[in-house]
């Protein structure tokens, strides 16, 4: 007969493995740690009550996109409020792509790609740089702390606003890094306050570049640099074959029409911007590698979303939007792998000193 101290030890091994193993599921389930700042069960609708995502995301689904100008930034809000816990989750702190780079990983990669901002606009330390549409943060916090610049970000949406400050907060950089609700279109700034300002895949939002360019101008100091990492269409797109991938990018990412990479340039110069150089920081490799959703990444999450769902932890609409987000992602692939599309149109621009 096995005597007591063995019995305990063989099902306090077996109680082990079964632990062992669930952990193993659910951190498969819910992803790795490191990346989820903010975990699954935490998923919401944003500022929008739980009860109300489900209306909200019917009303946030027309056809076609939304291009009346005045309504532009309520649409952005609402769409913000349904996918910055989606996003936080599923990809992190920061919502923008970056060029692969040989040896390193996407979260190294993405830090380098923000990083080239503290070069290009030569922030210093004590500069006040502006960070236009700064979703919550993630750039803010690797510019601030690489830097030693203050960094003020605003974004439409005020939740992003209360995400930015916990994660300020949480990182030791909230004397630093300040951030304010508000339209970039008419931004809450005196004229001539900044050394500096940056965007990274937030001007795409705005009805008419110019207005949003020419709030950046107003605000900036003389002789001061703005840098913009911006969604464009490339030479090769062709409305009358591409027009269904564009205007899947568009839906799918609250874009009230996407423009031409001419056109950047353009308005710029219009505001009365010196343009000192532009790239497109995606155009090699030439394949989507910017955007590998893996189809078990996916489906983990759409397992993982479903069940909290049914049992009322996240949002009813919470599916849906996920499956929205699923689809636009095959759109911005099919627009990358077709070279039609890029989302690092990158611009530097100097205000006149
Ligand atoms: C600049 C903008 C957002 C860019 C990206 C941060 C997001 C664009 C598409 C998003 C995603 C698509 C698929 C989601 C996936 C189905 C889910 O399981 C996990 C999250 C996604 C990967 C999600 C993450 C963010 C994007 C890549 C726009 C709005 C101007
Ligand atoms: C794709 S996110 C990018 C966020 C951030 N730049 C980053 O890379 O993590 C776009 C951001 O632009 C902001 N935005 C869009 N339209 C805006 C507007 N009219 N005024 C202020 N912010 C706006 C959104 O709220 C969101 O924070």
């Amino acid at each position: 007969m096995d005597s007591p101290l063995a019995v305990f030890s063989s099902a306090g091994a077996g109680a082990l493995l079964v632990a062992g193993t669930l952990y193993c599921l659910f951190a498969f389930l819910l992803g790795p740690v490191e990346k989820n700042s903010n975990p699954a069960v935490n998923l919401s609708g944003g500022s929008i009550a739980a009860g109300n995502v489900r209306d909200k995301y019917e009303f946030r689904r027309p056809k076609e996109t939304v291009r009346v100008t005045d309504k532009v930034p309520d649409f952005v809000d609402t769409f913000y409020n349904l996918v910055t816990d989606i996003y936080e989750w599923g990809w992190g702190q920061s919502f923008h792509f970056s060029p692969p780079v040989p040896g390193k990983s996407d979260g190294e990669a993405s830090k380098l790609h923000e990083l080239m901002i503290v070069d290009l606009i030569g922030a210093r330390p004590g500069d006040r740089i502006l960070d236009v549409g700064c979703g919550i943060g993630g750039p803010m916090r690797t510019i601030a702390a690489h830097s030693g610049a203050n960094v003020v970000g605003i974004t439409i949406n005020d939740y992003q606003v209360n995400r930015a400050r916990t994660h300020n907060k949480k990182a030791g950089l909230d004397k630093q890094c300040d951030v304010v609700q508000g339209n970039f279109l008419a931004m809450p700034f005196p004229s001539n306050s900044f050394d500096g300002a940056y965007s990274i895949e937030a001007t795409c939002h705005a009805p008419k570049l110019e207005e949003v360019y020419a709030e950046i101008f107003r605000v900036l100091k003389p002789g001061a640099l703005y840098t913009s990492y911006d969604w464009i269409t490339t030479e090769k797109y062709r409305p009358e074959e591409d027009a269904e991938i564009i205007q899947g990018i568009e839906r799918g990412n609250a874009l009230p029409g996407l423009r031409s990479y001419s056109d950047i340039t353009a308005a710029a110069r219009e505001v009365g911007f010196e343009v000192v150089r532009v790239r497109d920081l995606a155009r090699e490799p030439t394949t989507a590698r910017w955007l590998e959703v893996g189809r078990m990444t996916y489906w983990r999450n759409h397992v993982v979303i479903t069940v909290l769902a049914a049992l009322g932890i996240a949002p009813k609409g919470t599916v849906d939007v996920h499956d929205m987000l699923r689809k636009t992602a095959d759109w911005l692939a099919r627009g990358g792998e077709k070279d039609i599309f890029s989302p690092m149109h990158m611009i530097l621009c100097r205000k006149p000193a």
